[in-house]
């Protein structure tokens, strides 16, 4: 069974570190600055500790981009030959992952969320062309506890990002506003979040069941409240070029967090 050492446990690291729990892991290492003690997580002192681990050894990344210089530097000479590196940072290329922590360890680079601690995420894979099945297997076996695995180009990893690691927050943004809307057409606050809350959670729950166009016309009978709803939201494709934008926005920093590394990076 491969060892496996987590590299930062905070919002996303500690999501997937809840998704493996539940997969009753006993071979979980952890190192970060501070985050608390888990049972059946063996906290490293140092990034250096790694060295001693027993192989076949996986890490994952999940510090934040700004963070990679450093941490790929102090892990660098602790890999051997055979490490494969799951990195889950937006925007940290394959190629600045190759140059940070040279030829040594294989390369995965995935797109979670953070329904990971739920094993409901749906995770964005990509690698080298070159990097021999059997390997992605093995990211694909350490990811699986998660949610559900796409690979796709890394050309396509910004845009991915846009979509699976940042589109729950769209989603818990259009709650929110909606809980206001819902407040001001004259609910109390309380059940007001509760209805949106629970509307996404049931848009959540049919999405599972059917394609998402389906499940929207099915809501949505002729001449009803919904289509009242949708006209607003769609009219002159507002909602459409809304969406558009800020998807496109997302993947742009996630470009933008590429570039700024080549400048952090010795
Ligand atoms: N949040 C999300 O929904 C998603 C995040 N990601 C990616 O996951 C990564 C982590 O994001 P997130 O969990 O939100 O961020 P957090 O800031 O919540 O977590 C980062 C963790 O890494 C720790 N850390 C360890 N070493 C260092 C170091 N040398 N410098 C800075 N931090 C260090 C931080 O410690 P400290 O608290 O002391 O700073 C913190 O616990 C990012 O790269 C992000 O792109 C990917 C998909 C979704
Ligand atoms: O906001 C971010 O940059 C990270 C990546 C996707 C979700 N959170």
């Amino acid at each position: 069974m491969t060892a496996r050492l987590l590299i930062g446990a905070g919002a996303m690291g500690g999501a997937m570190l809840d998704g493996w729990a539940a997969e009753g892991r006993s071979d979980l290492h952890l190192w970060d600055r501070r985050a608390a003690d888990r049972a059946g997580v063996a906290r490293l002192t140092a990034i250096a500790d790694a060295a001693a681990l027993p192989r076949p050894l996986a890490v994952v990344l999940a510090v934040k981009p700004q963070a990679a210089p450093e941490v790929l530097a102090a892990l660098r000479s602790q890999l051997r030959p055979g490490d494969l590196v799951v990195s889950v940072m937006a925007g940290v290329g394959l190629a600045a992952l190759r140059r940070g922590l040279g030829e040594g360890p294989d390369l995965v680079r995935a797109m979670p969320n953070l329904a990971a601690a739920l094993g409901r995420a749906v995770v964005a894979l990509s690698a080298s062309p070159a990097l021999p099945l059997a390997r992605r297997a093995e990211a694909m076996a350490l990811l699986r506890a998660l949610g559900a695995l796409v690979w796709v180009e890394e050309s396509e990893m910004d845009a991915a990002t846009a979509l699976c690691g940042s589109g729950p927050a769209y989603f818990f943004r259009l709650a929110e506003l909606m809980a206001q809307a819902g407040e001001a057409a004259g609910l109390p606050a309380t059940a007001a979040r509760q209805l949106a809350a629970g509307a996404l959670i049931s848009a959540g729950a049919l999405a599972q069941t059917a394609d998402v166009a389906d499940a929207r016309r099915a809501v949505t009978s002729p001449g009803g409240a919904t289509a009242a709803a949708l006209a607003r939201f769609d009219h002159e494709g507002r909602l459409a070029a809304l969406t558009a934008e800020a998807v496109a926005a997302a993947a742009e920093r996630a470009a933008e967090l590429a570039r700024e590394l080549e400048t952090l990076t010795p």
